[in-house]
């Protein structure tokens, strides 16, 4: 059965979502929303220019700093991250670059028609971001497809989504749609119901002060630290999924995807939603920048126009 439509019939299944910190919606995305959003991942994928990406093009020098501008330039374009074990040191591609690329971002909703379709223009999804309640004013910041290539696909270690997209106080809300099917073999995801209360967010993900890379800030204060970033209490549930399940996740619940061991891939879509209104304060220091020339992408306003 779809838990499509009227959402508002699952209000057993929103308290769900607030209990865990997340919540799966099965076949949210039909059949035909999930073939073309796959086959336009693989045409993106064959669209991939190795000959101009810093990691494989040529080059004489150290190009860490231009690999950092083009993940930090990334925001209103649509670009590609390698599998760490798909490149050698020498920047040679060890396998075919559609089998090679881990991730896609991070403007797919706003660029790519079929994306935007499934994100931004999307009815029944803007109903279910109105049942939950959880903005006033959704902005969506950034999309992604991952991969997650056979036999090398990166683990994604334990995190929450708040930490890389940092308002005050914290709103980033996920939104994880499988394109295949994920098993315990090909790194479907894995989370730690209950964390997002548990858990504070302790650090952000930002740009550093010299403009190039990232790194880690600390949000408490390193006596703090020590005390709140305890083991919660728990084990980890494993979420396996069907093409079209919807996975909802809170800004604050940990949660992880093991190495992909496996022959099979594991494409996901994902994109993120975080509260625009002057009472959740967008951090400046975020790798995530909004561009004058594409703001983060408004879900719909509470603002009246009429
Ligand atoms: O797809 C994965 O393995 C991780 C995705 C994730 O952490 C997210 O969408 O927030
Ligand atoms: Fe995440």
């Amino acid at each position: 059965m779809s838990e499509i439509g009227s959402f508002h019939k699952v209000g057993p299944k929103i308290q769900q979502f607030h209990k865990d910190g997340y919540l799966v919606l099965k076949g949210f995305y039909s059949h035909a929303e999930v073939d073309a959003l796959l086959a336009r991942s693989k045409r993106l994928l064959d669209d991939f220019d190795t000959e101009t990406h810093p990691r494989t093009k040529f080059t004489t020098g150290d190009d860490n700093h231009v690999g950092d501008d083009y993940f930090l330039t990334s925001g209103d374009k649509i670009r590609y991250f390698l599998e760490e074990d798909a490149v050698d040191a020498q920047g040679k591609l060890l396998r075919e670059k559609q089998k090679a690329v881990n991730k896609i971002g991070h403007a797919l909703h706003e660029l790519d028609p079929v994306f935007r379709q499934a994100t931004l223009e999307n009815d029944k999804l803007k109903s279910l971001t109105r049942a939950l309640k959880f903005h006033i004013d959704p902005v969506v910041p950034q999309s992604m497809v991952i991969t997650k290539q056979t036999q090398i696909g990166g683990e994604v270690p334990e995190h929450n989504d708040s930490t890389f997209l940092y308002t005050d106080p914290p709103s980033a809300l996920g939104f994880w749609i499988a394109l295949e099917k994920c098993t315990a073999s090909n790194g479907a995801l894995s989370f730690l119901p209950g964390s997002h209360v548990t858990t504070p967010i302790i650090k952000r993900f930002v740009r550093l002060g010299d403009g190039s890379g990232t790194g880690f800030e600390a949000l408490v204060s390193p006596e703090v630290e020590g005390e709140v970033s305890a083991r919660p209490k728990g084990e980890y549930i494993l979420e396996t999924c069907e093409p079209g399940d919807l996975v909802l996740i809170h800004g604050s619940v940990l949660h992880k995807s093991e190495r992909n061991t496996s022959p099979n891939t594991r494409f996901a879509y994902t994109f993120h939603m975080i509260e625009s209104t002057a009472s959740a304060k967008y951090d400046e220091k975020n790798w995530l920048q909004p561009t004058k020339e594409m703001p983060f992408s408004q879900l719909f306003t509470s603002v009246q126009v009429n």
